[in-house]
C-alpha cells in the first residue's frame, strides 16, 4: 500500500543501491540526516555475483552494518528470485539477509529511482535545455537513454509524489522525414519492429550510426557509444555527426510523446548514462523542434521545460530521499520487500 513504509520505516543504517546493467553504486545512510557514505562506483561484469559485490565494494570497508537495505534495480521485480535485464545477477533478498545479514531489503525499479530524484532534485542539479526554465508542481516524466531506455512519470498528488514505473523505453518508434525513410529500413529490429530502444540506447546509437553509414553506403569506422558521441560532437566524422543530431531528434520525439502521455507540464527530466554527455547536442534545435513537434498540441508543448539531470548520483539521491522521509512518496512496496 502506498503508506506502508510511512509507518514502517526501514530502519538506519540503509544500504542503498542503483544498479544498472553496467554499473552499481552503493551509499549507506546512517541516519535520517547525516552525509551519506560512498563507495566506489563497480562494474557489475567485475563481480559474478550482487552478494559478493555487496560485500567487497562496501561491507568489507566499513564498521558500519546496515540494517536495512533499498535496492534499484535495471528490470521487472516478480518472486524472490530477480534476475536483472543486461546483466547476469540474481538479487535474492532472501539470501541478503541470510548471508549478508540484512534485516529488511526493499526492491524497486530503478527508474522509479529515477523519478524519486526527480521529485526532490535541486536546481543546481539540473540543466535547461530549451528557453522554459521552471517546472511547476505538476507531473512529471524522466527518459534516460543508458545501457537501455528507461522511462518512468511522477505524478503529485496529496502532497506526495507517486513514481509511476513502466515499459515506455519499448513503444515503436517510426520514420517521419525523408533522410528518416532513407536510414530506417537499416536500423536493425526486434522481433521486426523498430522499438525506441533500438535506438536511444548505447547499442541504439551503434545500431543508428552503423544505418546511417549504410544509408550513405561507407563503411562503418567506430563501433563503440562513446566514440561515436565524441566524433559526432567534435564533428571530425560525418556519419557519426549526423548520428548524433538523428540520436537527438528521436529522443526529443519520444520524450514529447512521454510528455503528451503524462500531460507532464512539471517537466520531462533526461537521465541516464548517456544524456549528460551529449549536452551539446541536446542544446542544438532539433531536440527541441521534435520535442514541441505534436500538433495539435504544439502550444502545449512549447510550454513544457526539458532538463538533463547533471547529478552524477541521480537515482542514489532519489533512493536516500525516499529513505529519509519516505511518507513524501507514493511507493508500494507489495511483493518487493522481504523481512529477516
Ligand atoms: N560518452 C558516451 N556517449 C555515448 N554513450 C555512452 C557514453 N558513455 C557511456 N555510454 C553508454 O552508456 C551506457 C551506460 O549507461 P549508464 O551509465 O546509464 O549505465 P547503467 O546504469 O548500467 O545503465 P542502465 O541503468 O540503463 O542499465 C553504455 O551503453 C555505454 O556504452
Amino acid at each position: 500500500m502506498a503508506r506502508t513504509l510511512d509507518t514502517d520505516k526501514p530502519a538506519f543504517p540503509i544500504l542503498i543501491g542503483d544498479i544498472g546493467g553496467t554499473n552499481a553504486r552503493f551509499w549507506i545512510l546512517t541516519d535520517a540526516f547525516a552525509e551519506p557514505m560512498q563507495f566506489p562506483n563497480i562494474r557489475t561484469a567485475d563481480f559474478p555475483t550482487i552478494e559478493e559485490a555487496i560485500q567487497k565494494d562496501v561491507l568489507d570497508k566499513t564498521s558500519m552494518k546496515p540494517r536495512s537495505a533499498i535496492l534499484a534495480i535495471a528490470g521487472p521485480i516478480e518472486g524472490d528470485e530477480i534476475p536483472l535485464t543486461n546483466c547476469d545477477w540474481v538479487v535474492r533478498p532472501k539470501i541478503l539477509i541470510g548471508d549478508l545479514g540484512f534485516g529488511d531489503v526493499l526492491v524497486i525499479n530503478d527508474f522509479e529511482a529515477q523519478a524519486l530524484a526527480v521529485a526532490t532534485l535541486p536546481e543546481e542539479a539540473r540543466e535547461t535545455v530549451g528557453t522554459v526554465s521552471s517546472a511547476p508542481l505538476a507531473s512529471r516524466v524522466v527518459l534516460g537513454p543508458g545501457t537501455g531506455l528507461g522511462v518512468a512519470g511522477l505524478v503529485h498528488a496529496r502532497d506526495m509524489w507517486f513514481p509511476v514505473p513502466g515499459e515506455g523505453g519499448h513503444v515503436d518508434l517510426g520514420p517521419r522525414t525523408a533522410r528518416d525513410a532513407a536510414v530506417f529500413p537499416h536500423i536493425e529490429r526486434i522481433e521486426g519492429r523498430v522499438s525506441a530502444e533500438q535506438i536511444l540506447c548505447g547499442r541504439g546509437l551503434v545500431n543508428l550510426y552503423r544505418a546511417v553509414c549504410a544509408a550513405d553506403g561507407v563503411a562503418p569506422v567506430l563501433s563503440v557509444p562513446a566514440d561515436i558521441t565524441a566524433h559526432g560532437l567534435s564533428g571530425e566524422n560525418a556519419q557519426a555527426a549526423e548520428t548524433l543530431v538523428l540520436f537527438v531528434t528521436y529522443l526529443g520525439r519520444v520524450a514529447g510523446d512521454m510528455a503528451l502521455v503524462m500531460m507532464a507540464k512539471g517537466g520531462v527530466y533526461l537521465a541516464g548514462g548517456i544524456s549528460q554527455k551529449i549536452v551539446p547536442a541536446l542544446k542544438r534545435p532539433e531536440f527541441r523542434a521534435a520535442f514541441e513537434d505534436k500538433a495539435p498540441h504544439t502550444a502545449l508543448m512549447r510550454h513544457i521545460p526539458t532538463f538533463v539531470v547533471t547529478h552524477p548520483q541521480a537515482a542514489l539521491a532519489g533512493l536516500a530521499s525516499f529513505a529519509r522521509t519516505p511518507g513524501h512518496f507514493g511507493i508500494s512496496t507489495d511483493g518487493r520487500r522481504w523481512r529477516g
